[in-house]
């Protein structure tokens, strides 16, 4: 992956953990949000992602590239590659049971991937430093063992459920995630 130093972890970065609690390895993850393009069931033409994780720590998610997300004729759209980057990842930090949001997302994209193609991607966790944990995705396409298409690395940041609260639908957070009090 051809990383910057703003997604390369600083040395003092530790690695994170399975946590007590956490799904079990093999636990298959939902979706943070009904409305999400990236994993919402209820979303016409989203990703529809969901992911297992082995581990605790790693997820992994298979992602089928449909018309919808046709960039050339035929072809995804590197855009909607990216976001399916960005949603896997979005999924591991959720493992780390504290609100994260993308801050940075540099994407590597090595193979065409044509429609109909199951693009096999693998997340984990290069290193967490305060409020910031540096992530790494992949995408083979047709096998977990298949050409890389797709390579990303982020940073991301935590931040609080008033995050949420603040900038986007407090009422959705409400409905769909009552273990969190948005206005406590
Ligand atoms: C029913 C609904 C339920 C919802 C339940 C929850 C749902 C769970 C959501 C999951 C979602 C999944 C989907 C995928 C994940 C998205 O797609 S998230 C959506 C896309 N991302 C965004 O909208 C984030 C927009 N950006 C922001 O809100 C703010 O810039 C941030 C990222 C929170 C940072 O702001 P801040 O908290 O004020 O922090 P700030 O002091 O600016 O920065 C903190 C540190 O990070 C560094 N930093 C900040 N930005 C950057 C950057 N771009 N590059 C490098 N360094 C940076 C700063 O330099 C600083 O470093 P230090 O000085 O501490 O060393």
């Amino acid at each position: 992956m051809t990383r910057s130093a703003l997604t390369t972890p600083p040395p003092d970065a530790v690695l994170p953990r399975p946590l007590p609690g956490g799904p079990a390895p093999g636990a298959t993850l939902g979706s943070h949000y009904s409305g999400c393009f990236g994993c919402g069931e209820d979303h016409p033409t989203g990703l529809r992602l969901t992911a297992v994780t082995p581990d605790g720590v790693t997820v992994v998610a298979t992602f089928t590239v449909g018309t919808a997300h046709q960039g050339a004729p035929g072809l995804a759209h590197g855009g909607v590659l990216a976001t399916a980057m960005d949603e896997v990842i979005g999924m591991l930090v959720w493992l780390f049971q504290r609100p994260y949001v993308t801050a940075r997302l540099e994407t590597d994209y090595l193979a065409p991937v044509p429609v109909g193609t199951v693009l096999h991607m693998r997340a984990w966790c290069n290193g967490m430093s305060g409020r910031k944990a540096y992530l790494e995705a992949e995408g083979r396409i047709g096998s977990p063992d298949g050409p890389v298409a797709v390579r990303a690395a982020a940073l991301f940041i935590e931040v609080g459920m008033e995050h949420f609260a603040e900038h986007g639908d407090a009422q959705a957070i409400i409905d769909e995630h009552h273990e969190y009090e948005v206005n406590p």
